[in-house]
């Protein structure tokens, strides 16, 4: 059993329930971080929460739903830590579990439907990170940060 937190903006909401629903079907446990409704907010404020979460929690996934995807993948990576992928396909969900040791899944309510969804969580979730060559270009993830900083 894995354990997930799951967040999105207005745009990922309407998705929020079904996926925690089927996340839930599958065995695994999930933590819902908002939003409680389906007003407009900021994904950024959201990823945030979500990244925190998972980076709280050792060993645990994190799910991040906007419209596209792309913003709230965007704001979770700035986290230290957090490797979120941003996936369409089963193929990307479980190449960033196997090479990148993703550990938040962000996907579009705008752009893929729920048959997707659904091979996506599963994929992600029973995937495992290979290691080996796959560990030290991980662990350098981090230092492209400080690389960046460095060129004002
Ligand atoms: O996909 C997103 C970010 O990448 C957002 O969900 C999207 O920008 C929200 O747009 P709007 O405020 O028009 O509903």
């Amino acid at each position: 059993m894995k354990k997930f937190y799951i967040a999105t903006d207005h745009a990922g909401y309407a998705l929020k329930a079904y996926v925690k629903d089927f996340v839930r079907s599958l065995g695994h446990e999930i933590i819902d971080l908002g939003p409680d409704s389906a007003d407009r907010v900021d994904y950024p404020d959201f990823a945030k929460k979500c990244a925190d979460a998972v980076l709280a929690d050792k060993g645990s996934f994190g799910i991040l739903i906007c419209g596209t995807g792309i913003g709230i993948s965007i704001a979770a990576n700035k986290v230290t830590g957090i490797r979120a992928a941003l996936c369409h396909d089963t193929y990307t969900a479980k190449l960033t579990r196997q090479h990148n040791d993703a550990n938040i899944l962000c996907f579009g309510e705008r752009v893929v439907g729920k048959g997707v969804i659904e091979d996506m969580i599963e994929t992600f979730a029973s995937t495992e990170f290979e290691g080996g060559r796959h560990t030290g270009r991980v662990a350098k993830i981090e230092s492209v940060c400080a690389f960046g900083s460095d060129l004002g």
